[in-house]
């Protein structure tokens, strides 16, 4: 049955909270975003004085953990960062996952990749077997948009161009339809091979490392390569 709104809330709360036992005194802590993220960094505040601060993957989470008093770093000065905490838009048994649907994927991306452990945490309605129902964000340099599309035409599936919204890296997002991502990490390198796509929203190469899934009751921890 589908989850109403607050017990979705209630769920992604939940996961969030449950992120906070993996960070350490001392740690710069990777942000991801998203209405999920944004209880982890509400939960985080109540920690702020034993962390040094965050490194962000979006304005909309510097924001948000600048007004709580958390300093936000530049990734390049950060050096080595422990965890990474995100959400997701889905998310396999594999812990491969479809990012983005709020456009922030590329920082989102670029900070996971640093980072040596991915958290991800979700309401269970993300849980999938098989990525591709929700549809794949893809950013895209903005004059390669209808050429990138063609593309994305020629590998199978429908891209939509996500209008009035721009990154921020000042660029487009096509949303992806249609797709049932048997493949990902295959998917992921062959849209990357598109000229003038900046990255795209599957994160298979470099998924999660544990998943905390929750039904705002329950919580479950999963982990990669866990049978
Ligand atoms: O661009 C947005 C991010 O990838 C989010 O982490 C993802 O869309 C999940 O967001 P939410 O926690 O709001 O469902």
């Amino acid at each position: 049955m589908a989850q109403t709104t607050s017990s979705q809330n209630q769920a992604k709360q939940q996961a969030a909270e449950a992120a906070i036992e993996f960070i350490q005194p001392g740690m710069i802590v990777g942000v991801g975003t998203g209405s999920t993220v944004n209880y982890f960094i509400d939960a985080l505040a109540n920690i702020k004085q034993e962390i040094e601060g965050a490194v962000s993957s979006s304005e909309e989470s510097t924001e948000r953990l600048k007004a709580h008093g958390i300093p936000v770093y530049d990734l390049n000065g950060a050096g080595a960062l422990q965890v990474y905490v995100d959400g997701a838009d889905e998310i396999t048994p594999q812990l491969h996952m479809i990012k983005g649907g709020g456009a922030a994927l590329t920082r989102e991306k670029i900070v996971a990749a640093v980072a040596e452990t991915f958290i991800c945490i979700a309401d269970e309605s993300k849980q999938v077997d098989v990525l591709g129902n929700f549809p794949l964000p893809v950013e895209v340099i903005p004059m390669a948009r209808s050429y990138v599309a063609r593309e994305i035409v020629k590998l199978g599936g429908d891209p939509v161009y996500r209008e009035g919204v721009v990154t921020d890296n000042g660029n487009v997002i096509l949303d992806v339809y249609n797709l049932h991502i048997e493949k990902p990490i295959e998917l992921e390198y062959k849209l990357n091979q598109i000229t003038g796509v900046v990255t795209n929203g599957l994160f298979a190469a470099r998924g999660a490392d544990i998943a905390l899934i929750s039904n705002g009751t329950t919580l479950k921890t999963l982990h990669k390569d866990s049978k």
